[in-house]
């Protein structure tokens, strides 16, 4: 061999192992999984680069799922074109939905009343000891995977991350563990100030210091402040960037947030980059207050499911003012201690009506935006 035609094998040889180290790190930032070549099957046409059944095979323990065959055809929401595990059989996978709701919203309820459908299980993060379950990405693959053996019955496993919402591509980072159908909730931003001032006020007196015992008035004139002079100097998608931002860089307890986050407009048009419309629902907390069972209604029919929970397994606790879940051995009615600004018997701090004003005026051009975004307008008058 020509030392010409020797350092051109060699720099072909280069150029392969460079573009493979680059296709490992891009997988590898894709999934969190390292890759296994298998050169047997290996195709290096283009064409395979697009296929999820190309010559990349996962490494992960082998759980008796089969990593790359198809989600069977179930539910009449389309899920049945996404990849992903399949247990057991090549016929039916449980969906697999994450909540990420607006902070106050009424997530905690809606999940709560969820579980007790017999064929949805809530997964609380605490069973899953992490922080947070939007870039835990091996542990949340692995225990997915768990989940799916030790509960091989339900149809649908539900988790609720509310840190998600501000990070749109959270979920990417789970590869083919990423939840195949999204639900939100979002409330009155307004009355949503108020509620999680004070749930960090009073629940939460660790964050509390850090406000530096702002009155609420004050914070919210701080965050208007900031919020009204960022939206002055930056372009409109430079501006949703800054918000998402502050939701996820900023510590929980930062003023700014407790008016920020409700924006929901901002967070939901990164979920719709990344989910189609019609794998997310969208829910109203209001109606999470005044008539639960409609909102189980519409997450039963998201997910496909049989209509277990109806109005019969609600009744109203007139002390609290809101409905408690009754369903075979499972009840849920909250004292009137959970709730911090609603109650029928106990005055609960209320925001100055200038205060409401302010706000309404503030929100009113994002809630129209979000309106515009839902082809729906969500009613959240009391
Ligand atoms: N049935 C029922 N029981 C109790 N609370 C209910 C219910 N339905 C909705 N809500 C409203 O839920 C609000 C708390 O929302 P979250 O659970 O999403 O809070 S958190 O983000 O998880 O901290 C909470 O807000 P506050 O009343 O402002 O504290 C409630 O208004």
């Amino acid at each position: 061999m020509s030392r010409t035609n020797s350092g051109h094998v060699k720099l072909k040889c280069l150029l392969l192992a460079c573009i493979s180290c680059c296709l490992i790190i891009f997988f590898y930032l894709q999934t969190g999984e390292v890759p296994k070549i298998n050169f047997r099957t290996a195709c290096w046409k283009p064409e395979c680069f697009n296929t999820s059944e190309g010559f990349i095979s996962y490494a992960s323990p082998d759980h008796g799922l089969k990593a790359t065959s198809k989600v069977a055809a179930i539910g009449r929401n389309g899920i049945n074109s996404i990849e992903g595990p399949t247990l057991h059989s090549d016929t039916y996978t449980p969906t697999w939905v994450a909540v990420v709701a607006a902070k106050k919203c009424g997530s905690g309820a809606l999940t709560y009343m969820l579980n007790g459908h017999p064929s949805i299980i809530y997964i609380p993060r605490k069973e899953l000891g992490i922080d947070s379950t939007c870039n835990a990405k091996r542990y949340m693959a692995n225990t997915i995977r768990e989940f799916q053996i030790t509960h091989p019955d339900p149809f649908a496993y539900i988790l609720r991350e509310n840190q998600c919402l501000w990070k749109g591509r959270a979920f990417e980072v789970l590869g083919e563990m990423k939840p195949h159908k999204i639900i939100t909730m979002f409330c009155d931003p307004v009355h949503r100030v108020l509620s999680d001032y004070l749930q960090i006020s009073l629940r939460q007196p660790e964050n509390f210091q850090q406000f530096k015992k702002a009155s609420l008035t004050d914070s919210i004139d701080l965050a208007l402040k900031h919020l009204y002079a960022a939206r002055k100097t930056m372009f409109e998608d430079e501006f949703a960037s800054h918000v998402r931002k502050l939701a996820v860089q900023f510590p929980i307890n930062h003023v700014v947030n407790i008016v920020s986050k409700g924006m929901y407009v901002y967070a939901l048009m990164e979920y719709y980059k990344h989910y189609r419309k019609e794998d997310v629902l969208i829910l109203n907390g209001k109606d999470m207050i005044l008539r639960p069972w409609e909102v189980m209604d519409q997450v039963q029919i998201f997910l496909d499911l049989p209509e277990r929970i109806t109005r019969s397994d609600f009744y109203k606790n007139e002390k609290t003012g809101f409905y408690c879940f009754i369903r075979q051995n499972m009840q849920y009615c909250p004292s009137d201690e959970k709730s911090l600004t609603h109650s029928n018997d106990t005055v609960k701090p209320t925001l100055p009506p200038d205060y409401v004003i302010k706000l309404q005026k503030f929100f009113e051009p994002y809630n129209k935006k979000l309106f515009n975004l839902l082809g729906f307008k969500m009613d959240w008058k009391n």
